[in-house]
């Protein structure tokens, strides 16, 4: 159906990133009217009632796993763009680490045509940086930007550009374009093989190999400075460690190309729950211990870290439920990333609901290079947003989800902040908590 012939809708009474009362007129795919509150007329608009709930523009995830091709058993692109709707994403950037690899232009399109059939939300394909992401040949970077896809974020991530050559000439290549490259930055031999989380006192108690957080900081501070060689943009994923931080401030005072992004599990959870060897709480980088949390929140609400991205990595029963040792690294992220985000931050005091837009939405468009997401929400402006329940409990139920997977770490936490509604180019994907049927939009 084309996009002209929705009903507009009429979101009214909702508080503009917190700041101010009004209504929103949705027509065409577009703000069409702001007006003050309780002023703009229904007329044969749909009528979001909005009081008391805060809007924002629709959320962007910077870094998803969707499994699709090659693992349906842990997601697919429907069942993510469910969960991402859900979670009150409209745009979410697909990770190459699929099988096959999205490291061809025909891959990457294949991935955009998957999430438009879903019709839930953007999908926009991340290119893989290597072949194969096998570390040593550049994939068809080029051609990857020029088609339909028109990617512009690139990562191995599941595998650290290790070699300085190659990401060198990754770097070099995408500056043309005016791409980016996203690093999973963990060294190696650094790290090991068999690592599985935070190297320190409780990984020695627990026997488990552990892994530093330098192997991860040694790939930032050497990522930073080939960016300053290049001249070109290099994007730190999941960043977990207060040395990253120190690293990425400096560079930024350097005028350094460089952004970043924490996860919503590496702002609150720490490495003691893996004092019971569950693997839910199994993930690369790994849970740090609070140290580090807490230098992650300052630099989130500071701005030396860009931007929030959920890392949804949702695992099958089978990859998951082994000894912990042998479980996959991961955990499902896109339903609680703003819930997780306003307890840690806007409940604490430590951020306002117009920063929460900045790091959950504005900033990751950017980064991203998506037009059409992060725009303020003013007539003209694009209608994808978001809203919010700043003050709704609830606790976290696994088998609520509409992610294909169960391996979440928020299982029975309780969380404030609720994502109610999401909508896409005036479309509503969301209401009431609930998903909207593709066919009733
Ligand atoms: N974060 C994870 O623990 N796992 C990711 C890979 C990654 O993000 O590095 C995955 O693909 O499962
Ligand atoms: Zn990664
Ligand atoms: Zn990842």
């Amino acid at each position: 159906m084309p996009e002209t012939a929705t009903r507009p809708v009429l979101v009214r009474g909702a508080s503009l990133l917190g700041e101010r009362t009004a209504d929103l007129l949705l027509r065409d795919g577009v703000v069409a009217e702001v007006g003050e509150r309780r002023s703009l007329a229904p007329g044969d608009a749909q009528v979001i009632d909005a009081d008391g709930l805060v809007a924002l523009p629709g959320l962007v995830d910077l870094h998803t796993h969707l499994r699709e091709p090659g693992r349906e058993d842990a997601e697919t692109v429907l069942t993510g763009s469910r969960a991402a709707a859900a979670g009150g994403f409209t745009a979410v950037l697909a990770m190459a680490n699929t099988s096959p690899v999205t490291d061809t232009a025909e891959a990457a399109e294949r991935v955009l045509d998957l999430g438009r059939a879903a019709g839930l939300v953007d999908v926009q394909p991340v290119g893989a940086v290597t072949h194969g992401l096998a570390g040593e040949e550049l994939a068809e970077l080029g051609l990857m930007a020029r088609s339909r896809a028109r990617v512009r974020v690139f990562s191995d991530d599941g595998r650290c550009v290790a070699n300085a050559r190659v990401m060198r000439r990754a770097l070099e290549y995408v500056k043309a374009f005016g791409g980016v490259v996203s690093q999973h930055a963990q060294d190696p031999d650094l790290a090991g093989p068999a690592s599985c989380c935070h190297e320190g006192e409780l990984s020695g108690r627990l026997g488990l190999p552990g892994w530093p957080g330098v192997a991860e900081e040694v790939i930032v501070a050497r990522d930073v400075m080939l960016a300053r060689h290049t001249g070109s943009r290099v994007h730190v994923a999941h960043v977990s460690t207060a040395g990253t931080v120190e690293v990425l401030r400096w560079a930024k005072a350097q005028g350094i190309a460089v952004t970043a992004e924490v996860t919503p599990h590496h702002l609150l959870l720490t490495t003691d729950l893996l004092s019971g060897y569950d693997p839910t709480f199994k993930v690369n980088p790994p849970l740090r211990p609070d140290e580090d949390v807490e230098a992650l929140r300052a630099a989130l609400a500071d701005g030396t870290i860009d931007a929030v991205a959920t890392d949804h990595a949702p695992h099958a029963r089978h990859d998951k439920e082994h000894a912990f040792v042998d479980a996959a690294f991961g955990m499902v992220g896109l339903e609680t990333a703003l819930p997780v985000v306003a307890t840690t931050m806007v409940e604490t005091g430590r951020m306002t609901w117009a920063d929460v837009a900045r790091v959950l939405s504005t900033t990751p468009a950017a980064i991203a290079g998506l037009p059409g997401h992060g725009a303020e929400l003013v007539a003209g402006a694009p209608a994808n947003l978001t809203l919010v329940d700043p003050t709704a409990t609830r606790v976290v139920d696994r088998d609520a989800s509409v992610s294909r997977s169960r391996n979440n770490p928020w299982h029975g936490r309780r969380l404030t902040g609720e994502v109610r509604a999401t909508v896409l180019r005036g479309r509503p994907t969301l209401l009431d908590g609930e998903l909207v049927d593709p066919a009733a939009r």
